[in-house]
């Protein structure tokens, strides 16, 4: 189907005469006749091999004989060439752990396949690496089969894991017009192969020294690294950091286009032009060449897999174009971007319509998801757990002694004298089972942190008080806990109250759309109240049925998994992360990683203050022992060891640093504008402080809502733990900077640091006062609102026009005073005809500073001389006030 190959063009590429190559063409059995008769893409693949190598294609039945696996030995033969340079020595320790059945799949004939198969049949499931083209394909895999027989070789790993290391592109050149079924070999990045390390990554490891075998088979020279697809895997997060890594990735590409160059080979190695065919541009100077086909051929478009975060750069090289162009269509279409910026999935779909490419995006954090590589692994028990429980309600409701309620009955219990631990949550037991609450704060700024709550969450109590019934936040917390797809228990709080209405309290629930169970719905409503106790045993029971109901169970033999509720920096322990254990068991010893930190658990807090050598699942502990605080909401995992836990902790760092350094760069035309205008914009830079991550983030969205369009709140740097000379120095190197302290205070020596560079530092101990003070703060900064204040009035009643002076009104002030300067509006018959200011005031000849109601004076308006008679003169001044947010 259009796959074909002349036998000249063969020859041509083999350095052979057109009759040679018939010869040899016709020992094969090939039907051809003469030098322009032509073969199928396998033939010619074959042909060229067998050409150049004098071997029998392996596949290919020779007359009288069945298709046999190659002799041991041609990968002896093969083996100097491998040797050829540096780079393929390299291409060669990069393709054994790439290559893939897969890839050869497409590229394999009939024949091909059956040589696989009876190779296979060797050996069960011998999912064989194979290189990139046909020939080679099959006496690589016959070679691996073979050996895989003596030496039980274990299956080899598909592409699936590969995946996982990094990017894959898949390239498909636009084919030429009559050649579309043949891929220049330069149009393959050349440094793709020399991209991927077989390090670390054990799986594939394990067939290296088979594939090298396939690669023994192969003649180097020239087309090693054309892969079958056109495969490239880039970006390798086992081995380096991305960043890295693509340094890495482009010298080599451009120290491979070099030798390319020199070589002649393939002429410029071209990158994935679109417009341009993949053809044969380049001189062949009887270096071999691979036909192969090209499977989805018939597609005219590139494909192009790129991180969802890539760089402008980066993705102007994956698509083959320059960062000229790529700035440019972005520019045209509102947005500024430089080189190093990020990509949104917008700007890249309009992109990839733009230079017509198909881009498929990937996450690179998915190479350094462990919380998913955590999941992907199956429990292999599941035991019960206790469930964990997230009290919400609207403010004054009562959470804080519900839980205050059940956190003392449960100490009494337990008689302990201890000072309890904020470890962020705590347990408690009835029935023998184990509940676990997680303590929320209780106020409006928090419901960010409710929403994250509700994630660790199995299920939420929500209180209404019986006095007030369903407000605001209770349904906010309702579709916290909906959107969380948790199961919802109403407590009507405060029953104890005379002005208690538990029905009222049901009603408005029911209108909410949480029917209670007891009029026919499906949610559990319990009365009860912090100050009698009543109800709350009831509660704790619903909630433990619930929980049954739920089926709730973990698997305590694994490695830890947890979430953490909330963070801090604690005096003699440092960083401090208080988590709730989700799966798994948690040991002091383990290594573990969150977020972007990382540590060795040093010691876990249970809520009473003890210390515990292990927790398992549902329980919460403080875990003491990482570099840094971790913020509420991430995940930790223990890890194998500790260079794991901290090699994916910085690899994930440094990908959340850039990027935000990315983002910060990016405008937009828009903003632009603003920004140019911007020499009034004003900006209020803060330093926050505050103790624990969850108030942090409280502040900071609080602060983020002060703003209008003329004054921003700036955080530039929001921390937890106390405030540090650092701060200071931060705060004074940003103009007007001041720094905030919630529940932390500066040391004296800080304190000092701060007066003599003059920078602010407040504190405070409630988070109200502090937003009330910024945005007074604000206010301050914003323009005063100027109005306009009436002083006087003045008729016209004659008029007199001097030569060289203008017009001189005589009028009688009938209001106010009229003040020499004051500005003046000119109305006639009700409507202000112009407005100046009062240039010139008189009394009778001299000049006067002011004069008052009831006296007659002449007046001449600044730059206005067509006064009549009957006009009148209106005086005012403007008022300055100060704004308010
Ligand atoms: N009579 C009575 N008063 C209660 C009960 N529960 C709470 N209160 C009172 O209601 C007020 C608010 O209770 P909190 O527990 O602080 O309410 P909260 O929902 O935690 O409030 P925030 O933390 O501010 O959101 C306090 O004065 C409590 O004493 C109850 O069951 N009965």
């Amino acid at each position: 189907m259009g796959d074909k190959v002349k036998i000249q063009e063969i020859a041509a590429e083999a350095g052979m005469s057109n009759s040679e190559l018939l010869n040899k063409a016709k020992e094969l059995g090939f039907n051809v006749k003469v030098a322009g008769s032509s073969v199928t893409l396998d033939q010619a693949a074959m042909l060229m091999d067998y050409a150049m190598t004098g071997r029998w294609p392996a596949g290919l039945p020779k007359p009288g004989e069945k298709a046999e696996a190659p002799k041991e030995e041609k990968a002896e033969a093969k083996a100097p060439q491998e040797a050829k340079s540096p780079e393929a020595a390299e291409r060669v320790e990069s393709t054994e752990s790439e290559v893939t059945p897969e890839k050869s799949e497409p590229a394999k004939s009939e024949e091909a396949k059956e040589a696989k198969e009876a190779a296979a049949k060797e050996e069960p499931a011998p999912e064989a690496p194979a290189p990139k083209k046909p020939a080679t394909v099959r006496k690589g895999i016959t070679a691996v089969a073979k050996k895989s027989e003596e030496e039980q070789e274990t299956p080899q790993p598909r592409r699936a894991p590969l995946r996982k290391r990094g990017i894959t592109i898949v390239k498909k050149a636009k084919p030429a017009p009559s050649r579309e079924k043949k891929i220049s070999l330069t149009d393959v990045s050349p440094s793709a192969s020399s991209r991927k390390k077989k390090k670390k990554v054990p799986a594939e490891a394990k067939s290296t020294g088979e594939k090298l075998e396939i690669l023994g088979e192969r003649d180097l020279g020239g087309s090693v690294e054309l892969f079958e697809e056109q495969e490239v895997v880039l970006l390798d997060f086992s081995d380096k950091t991305i960043f890295e890594e693509q340094q890495r990735q482009e010298e080599r590409r451009r120290a491979e286009a070099k030798r390319r160059a020199a070589q002649g080979i393939g002429g410029m190695p071209q990158r994935n032009f679109p417009n341009r065919p993949g053809g044969r541009g380049g001189r062949r100077g009887g270096k071999k060449r691979r036909y192969y086909k090209q499977q989805e051929s018939t597609e005219k478009v590139s494909v192009v897999r790129i991180p969802e975060d890539v760089r402008v750069y980066e993705f102007a090289e994956k698509v083959g174009r320059s960062v000229g162009e790529v700035v440019k269509v972005l520019f045209s279409l509102g947005t500024m971007v430089t080189k190093n910026d990020f990509l949104d999935k917008d700007s890249i779909e309009i992109l990839a319509e733009e230079f017509d490419v198909q881009v498929e995006t990937i996450n690179p954090l998915d190479a350094l998801d462990y919380v998913a590589a955590y999941d992907a692994e199956p429990n292999t028990v599941e035991e019960p757990r206790p469930p964990v429980i997230t009290v919400m309600g609207h403010v004054d409701h009562g959470k804080t002694s519900l839980l205050d309620y059940i956190r003392s009955t449960k100490v009494a219990e337990k008689e302990a004298g201890g000072i309890t631990q904020h470890v962020g949550a705590y347990q408690v037991e009835k029935d023998g089972k184990k509940i676990t609450f997680i303590d929320t704060p209780g106020h409006a700024a928090f419901t960010e942190m409710r929403a994250r709550g509700a994630q660790a969450t199995d299920i939420a109590v929500i209180v209404v008080a019986a006095d007030d019934g369903v407000m605001p936040q209770t349904k906010e917390s309702i579709s916290h806990a909906q959107a969380a797809g948790v199961p919802i228990i109403i407590a009507i709080t405060k029953i104890d109250k005379p002005t208690a209405n538990i029905d009222n309290v049901k009603s408005q629930l029911a209108e909410a759309g949480i029917l209670p169970v007891e009029w026919g719905g499906d949610y559990e409503t319990v009365g009860v109240s912090a100050v009698t106790g009543e109800g709350i045993d009831d509660l704790l029971e619903t909630i433990l049925l619930q929980a049954e109901m739920m089926e709730l169970t973990a698997d305590p033999t694994r490695r830890a998994k947890a979430i953490v509720i909330e963070s801090s920096v604690e005096k003699g322990f440092g960083p401090v992360a208080n988590v709730i254990i989700k799966n798994g068991t948690l040991h002091v010893g383990d290594n573990v990683i969150v977020g972007t930190t990382f540590g060795r658990v040093r010691t876990l807090i249970l809520d009473d203050g003890s210390r515990a050598k292990e927790i398992g699942p549902s329980t919460p502990a403080g875990v003491v022992g990482l570099h840094e605080v971790p913020s509420a909401g991430e995940v930790m995992v223990a890890m194998e060891n500790e260079k794991e836990a901290r090699e994916l902790a910085e690899k994930r760092k440094e990908y959340a640093r850039a990027k935000e350094l990315s983002k910060s760069t990016k405008v937009s035309i828009d903003e632009l504008g603003a920004l140019i205008a911007e020499g009034k914009i004003k900006k209020l830079p803060l330093v926050v402080k505050a103790d624990v991550q969850g108030s942090l983030e409280a502040i900071k969205s609080a602060l983020a809502e002060l703003k209008n369009e003329e004054v921003q709140v700036e955080v530039i740097h929001g921390g937890v733990g106390g405030i540090t000379e650092s701060d200071v120095l931060l705060a004074d190197a940003s103009e007007n900077a001041i720094i905030l302290g919630f529940n932390v205070r500066p040391t004296g020596a800080v304190k000092k640091k701060a007066q003599d560079l003059g920078v602010e530092i407040k504190t405070y101990s409630i988070i109200y006062d502090l937003i009330d003070d910024v945005k007074a703060l604000l206010s301050g900064l914003m323009s005063p609102v100027i109005t306009e204040e009436v002083t006087g009035q003045a008729e016209v009643r004659e008029t007199f026009t001097v030569a060289k002076v203008g017009t001189i009104a005589g009028c009688m002030v009938t209001e106010g005073v009229i003040e020499r300067n004051a500005g003046a509006r000119l109305i006639r018959n009700g409507v202000v005809v112009y407005t100046s200011k009062i240039s010139s005031l008189k009394r009778f000849t001299e000049d006067a500073k002011e004069v008052r109601a009831g006296f007659e004076c002449g007046i001449m308006l600044e730059n206005f001389n067509d006064i009549k008679v009957g006009d009148v003169i209106e005086t005012f001044k403007e008022v300055e006030e100060q704004a308010t947010l």
